[in-house]
């Protein structure tokens, strides 16, 4: 750093193996002298001449960072060298096809708008790393194939690229490519000859994870592979449903007889949906405890039961490989925070033996798969209102991961949009974060159930059973916990199941 400009006298030490000069206004034409050179830190000079010297044999390790040069040429003669530095020079790389040891190269600070000649170094001596790429802002075309790069690390920032050719490299995950997501305008990606390749749906992942490529190891990507890469990592609400309830009308067509929903007969049930740790399993207990009479709760699940959960009561808990067996049982299955969750045939069957109405709670994917069947619930949405106090609900309830609160967060959204885009899709909205949000349930529920009048002291005054009206009841309607009633619920009864179900719910409006 003395800001030297005349350094010829250096040609006298013909030894030299090492030469630092950093910071200085030098020209190297001395280098020429040293035939034994091995290092060289040219870096911060105003050098504008690339290798303008004679090719010191031995010479492994050259920095130019921070020089004048525009233009690189051939650097065959160069054949030791296996560290350059070069950045803040370029507009174009070229000449390193022969550089056969080269192992590491920084082009930081760079105008380069096109990296190629990369792809020959030999087999053995490839790079595998390249630093410094994350400033070459105008970069279009990134060749670096033929190297032993494992990562794209680095890539991220380079928001022009269009074209990546890493063609023989070590990458190995497609998670790497995550890197290069927000890439908006790359097309052309070839990781042909790369480990990766044999990873299980390789192509399809890729597609999904980079869904503007328009070209993907020389093949072109066509609509077919952009919409079923999307079905199978991200699939539509509707496509979730949609097969799940493909799966169960395939079971349930197997099975010997059907019994639950008849289309003449819709089944009254009772749907609280909502992200999750909304609230709604404490909020369909409550329901099932208050009107006891009328709701009873039966869902399967493979987690496990969190304190205070009854068997049978909360869930039916059940483990994995007994869950897959009831797969033909089920109506209505989804698989949700690593667990499997589901509403059997049975369960319902014998909830309605009893005379009650299911009174369940679902994920957003529950609801559309219902819609898909035979039955007509009620669905009532419970959505937050204020996110920062339902994750600070999530928190304080001690059950959840991180991950897992921000992923029911995110799922808001969904919530919002479906009620948004879809109007009467669900029947009752409750913001769940308020205080009175078990009250607005009630209420909702007592509407549904024309109780309105029995809380006033009309005792004997139940919903009607064509619901269209609470008043002037059949007085011979079926009370609770009279003989009357239990023979109407009879498990023994040979009526079908669901028969002697109360009419509780009034009729679904058409054209739901
Ligand atoms: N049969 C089903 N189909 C779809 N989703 C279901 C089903 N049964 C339960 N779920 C939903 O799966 C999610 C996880 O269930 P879990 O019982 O662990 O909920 P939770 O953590 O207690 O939250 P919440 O307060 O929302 O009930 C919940 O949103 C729940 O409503």
């Amino acid at each position: 750093s003395h800001n030297l400009s005349d350094i010829s006298i250096l040609c006298n030490y013909v030894y030299l193996q090492k030469l630092e000069l950093p910071h200085n206004k030098i020209k190297l034409s001395c280098v020429s002298h040293m035939p034994y050179l091995v290092i060289l830190d040219a870096s911060h000079n105003e050098i504008s001449n690339f290798f303008e010297f004679q090719p010191p044999k031995n010479l492994k390790e050259v920095n130019f960072s921070h020089n004048r040069m525009t233009k690189m040429k051939d650097l065959s003669a160069y054949l030791s060298l296996n560290t350059l530095n070069l950045d803040n020079n370029f507009c174009e790389i070229s000449g390193l096809e022969q550089c056969c040891k080269l192992t590491h190269l920084s082009l930081a600070h760079n105008k380069i708008s096109r990296i190629s000649g990369l792809d020959s170094l030999p087999r053995g001596n490839q790079l595998e790393m390249i630093e410094g790429l994350e400033n070459l802002k105008s970069l279009q075309v990134l060749d670096l194939s033929l190297n032993r790069i494992s990562s794209l690390s680095g890539l991220q920032n380079l928001h022009l690229l269009g074209s990546i050719d890493l063609e023989k490299n070590l990458i190995s995950e497609i998670q790497e490519c995550k890197h290069i997501h927000n890439l908006l305008l790359l097309r052309d990606l070839n990781l042909l000859r790369n480990p990766v390749q044999e990873q299980p749906d390789y192509r399809l992942a890729v597609v999904f994870l980079l869904q503007h490529l328009t070209m993907l190891d020389q093949k072109k990507v066509t609509a077919e592979e952009k919409v079923s890469s999307v079905n199978k990592y991200d699939p539509p609400l509707d496509v979730v449903a949609a097969r799940d309830h493909m799966t169960h009308l395939v079971y349930q067509l197997m099975q010997p007889q059907v019994t639950l929903p008849s289309p003449d007969s819709p089944y009254p049930m009772l749907v609280l949906t909502g992200p999750q740790g909304c609230g709604k399993r404490e909020l369909a207990h409550r329901l099932c405890q208050e009107f006891s009479e009328y709701f009873a709760h039966t869902c399967h699940t493979t987690r496990a039961a969190y304190f205070g959960e009854e068997n049978g009561l909360d869930y039916h808990f059940v483990s994995e490989e007994d869950f897959q067996n009831m797969i033909p049982m089920f109506i209505q299955t989804l698989q949700y925070g690593g667990h499997s969750y589901g509403l059997t045939r049975d369960a319902i069957e014998e909830v309605a033996r009893e005379g009650l109405a299911c009174c369940v709670h679902m994920e957003l994917e529950g609801v559309f798969s219902l819609k898909n069947s035979y039955f007509e619930p009620r669905y009532i949405l419970l959505i937050p209102i204020q996110v920062e106090k339902y994750t600070g609900h999530l928190k304080k309830r001690g059950l959840y991961s991180q991950a897992q609160i921000d992923a029911a967060v995110s799922r808001i959204e969904l919530y919002t949009n479906t009620n948004k885009q879809r109007p009467g899709f669900f029947d009752n909205i409750i913001p769940c974060d308020r205080e009175e949000a078990y009250q607005m349930l009630r209420q909702a529920v007592k509407g549904y159930l024309l109780l309105e009048e029995q809380e006033e002291g009309e005792d004997n005054i139940r919903a009607s059973p064509d619901n269209t009206s609470t008043s002037g009841q059949a007085p011979d309607t079926p009370r609770p916990g009279t003989d009357q009633a239990a023979a109407v619920v009879s498990p023994t009864s040979d009526r079908r199941p669901g028969s002697n179900v109360k009419p509780i719910l009034p009729p679904i409006p058409t054209g739901r």
